[in-house]
C-alpha cells in the first residue's frame, strides 16, 4: 500500500453532509448535495462558482437526467427535478416512510437506470433497501441494511459495487446489464471496526483499471482497491468526514471528494476548519464516465 497525493480544497463549501458528487460531461460541472443542507449545488471548476439551489426536504443523490433536469433522492422519495433543481414528478414514493428512512447513494448503471439505496436513521434495525428505478419502476435489490452506500461499476458494467456502512463492508455482485439484475453477492472488503479512527466504506467510484476508490467516512481520507479488493493507496483528505468521490474534468482525470461538517466535535472543525468543503486531486488513471439517467431505460 502506497501513501498517494492529498487532496486540496477547491470550494470551501461550509457544507452540512457534503454527498452525491456526479460529473455532468456536457456541462463540464459538477453537480453535489448537501444533504442536511437541503440543496442541490453545481460547481463550475473553470470559474470556482458554486450555484446552491434550495430543495423542501433532504437530498440524498442526484444524477443528469437524459432530456434536461435531474432524478434525485430524497426523503420522500425518488423524483424528477427541473433544470432548476425543483421537484417536478415523485416517480416512486419511499416504500418504507418518512420517519425513520431517506435516500441516501445513488447511482446510474451503464444503460441509464437509476440504483439509489437508503439509510436506517437508528442506524439499528437494517431496514434500508438498495434499490432500482427504471421505466418498469421501482425494484428492491437488496435489504437488511443500516445505509446503503459505495454504488459503482466495473468498466465492463457486469460487476456491481455496494457498501453497507455502519458494517465497514463493501460487496461487490454480478450485474445483469440487460435486465439490471443482480446475483452471488459476497464481500468484496471489509474494513476492521477496531481501527476506528480509519474510517468506514461511504461513497465510491472505479477508475478505468476496474479499481474502487473509497470514501473512508470518520478516516480521513481516500483509499483505492484494487479489482480482487486489495489496499493500493491511501490520500489524506482534510476533513474526517469525507462522504463521496467522482472523476471530473475534460480527461476524468480529476477527482472530487465531498465532505461533512454536521455534528463534527468543535475541536475537529478547528483543527480541519475546511470540513464540509469540497476537495479534488488529480489522479493518472481516469475514471469511467457515468451516463445521465435515461427514463426510456
Ligand atoms: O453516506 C452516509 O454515511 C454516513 C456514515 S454512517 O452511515 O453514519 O456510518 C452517514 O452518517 C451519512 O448521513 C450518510 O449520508
Amino acid at each position: 500500500m502506497t501513501a498517494g497525493p492529498a487532496f486540496t480544497c477547491v470550494l470551501d463549501a461550509r457544507a452540512k453532509l457534503g454527498e452525491g458528487p456526479v460529473w455532468s460531461v456536457d456541462e463540464q460541472a459538477l453537480y453535489w448535495v448537501d444533504i442536511k443542507g437541503r440543496a442541490l449545488n453545481r460547481f463550475d471548476p473553470a470559474t470556482g462558482a458554486n450555484r446552491a439551489m434550495a430543495l423542501p426536504e433532504e437530498i440524498g443523490c442526484v444524477a443528469p437526467r437524459k432530456g434536461g433536469g435531474f432524478i434525485a433522492g430524497l426523503r420522500s422519495g425518488l423524483w424528477q427535478l427541473d433544470g432548476e433543481g425543483r421537484p417536478v414528478t415523485c416517480l416512486a414514493a419511499n416504500p418504507e416512510g418518512q420517519g425513520a428512512s431517506r435516500f441516501n447513494d445513488g447511482k446510474t448503471d451503464p444503460a441509464g437506470r437509476y440504483l439509489a439505496g437508503t439509510l436506517d436513521e437508528p442506524k439499528a434495525g437494517g431496514k434500508a433497501h438498495l434499490y432500482r428505478y427504471d421505466r418498469h419502476g421501482l425494484a428492491v435489490l437488496a435489504g437488511g441494511l443500516l445505509t446503503s452506500n459505495g454504488l459503482a461499476f466495473s468498466p465492463d458494467g457486469r460487476t456491481l459495487y455496494h457498501a453497507d456502512t455502519p458494517t465497514f463492508t463493501v460487496r461487490r455482485y454480478r450485474y445483469d446489464p440487460a435486465t439490471g439484475a443482480i446475483s452471488d453477492g459476497e464481500v468484496f472488503f471489509r474494513l476492521e471496526p477496531k481501527d476506528g479512527d480509519r474510517g468506514r466504506p461511504d461513497g465510491a467510484a472505479v477508475d478505468a483499471q476496474g479499481c474502487y476508490w473509497s470514501a473512508l467516512y470518520e478516516g480521513g481520507r481516500v483509499a483505492r482497491f484494487s479489482p480482487d479488493g486489495g489496499l493500493l493507496s491511501e490520500h489524506p483528505v482534510p476533513a474526517r468526514c469525507p462522504t463521496m468521490v467522482a472523476f471530473g474534468g475534460p480527461d476524468l482525470r480529476t477527482l472530487y471528494v465531498t465532505t461533512a461538517s454536521a455534528g463534527r466535535p468543535a475541536d475537529e472543525l478547528e483543527r480541519l476548519p475546511q470540513s464540509g468543503g469540497l476537495f479534488a486531486m488529480t489522479v493518472e488513471v481516469p475514471g469511467l464516465p457515468v451516463p445521465p439517467f435515461d427514463p426510456a431505460a
